[in-house]
């Protein structure tokens, strides 16, 4: 099978690099609980006048480059190639891209191999590219086809009140290599 699996909350854990660094930084407002978000853009729980700082984080220089891996994350994507499947990372990029578009580049190369980057697809609208599954945390993802990929939603706190396929590395074998 093709398989394409997001970087974002599914392989790098943005989740806990930015909970992390709102800590570190010191707002008077707390770092929202990972078991305590409920949305995608973590923006999107924090209040309407902290958006330019929430996005301040995430754009900052290093932020995508640092990011730890999830855990099982870098074992799982072996183990998908090592069970015969083509494996590609379909990552999009934010808008803000300075940062962000180089660094995900490094952390691939860092975490999975130079030879990694070649399996690398950017894009802003995942319905375009061809695949058999797509493994995302984003249970709403929209674009201009209707994709050949059916989705099996990455398990993530801000997901778990829908009732969609989903997995963790901790069962991608029941889940992708049956
Ligand atoms: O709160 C957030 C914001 C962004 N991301 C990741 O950034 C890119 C771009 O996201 P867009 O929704 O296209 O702005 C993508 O890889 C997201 O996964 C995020 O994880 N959380
Ligand atoms: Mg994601």
């Amino acid at each position: 099978m093709l398989i394409l699996i997001d970087q974002d909350g599914v392989l790098a854990d943005f989740e806990r690099a930015f909970h992390a660094a709102w800590q570190q930084a010191g707002h008077d407002f707390p770092a929202v609980a990972l078991e305590c978000r409920t949305s995608l853009h973590v923006r999107d729980d924090y209040p309407e006048a902290l958006y330019g700082a929430v996005e301040a984080i995430y754009t900052a220089p290093g932020f995508y480059r640092e990011l730890p891996p999830i855990a099982g994350a870098l074992e799982g994507v072996r183990g998908l190639l090592e069970a015969g499947h083509d494996v590609r990372i379909c990552t999009a990029p934010l808008n803000q891209y300075r940062n962000c578009v180089t660094e995900k580049f490094e952390w691939v190369e860092r975490h999975l191999g130079a030879d990694f980057v070649d399996r690398i697809i950017l894009t802003k609208d995942k319905t375009v590219v061809h695949g058999d599954i797509l493994v995302d945390d984003n249970p709403d993802i929209r674009g201009s086809r209707r994709p050949d990929w059916r989705q099996v939603l990455f398990d993530q706190p801000y997901n778990r009140q829908l009732d969609m396929p989903r997995m963790s590395w901790a069962s991608w074998r029941e889940t992708l290599a049956g």
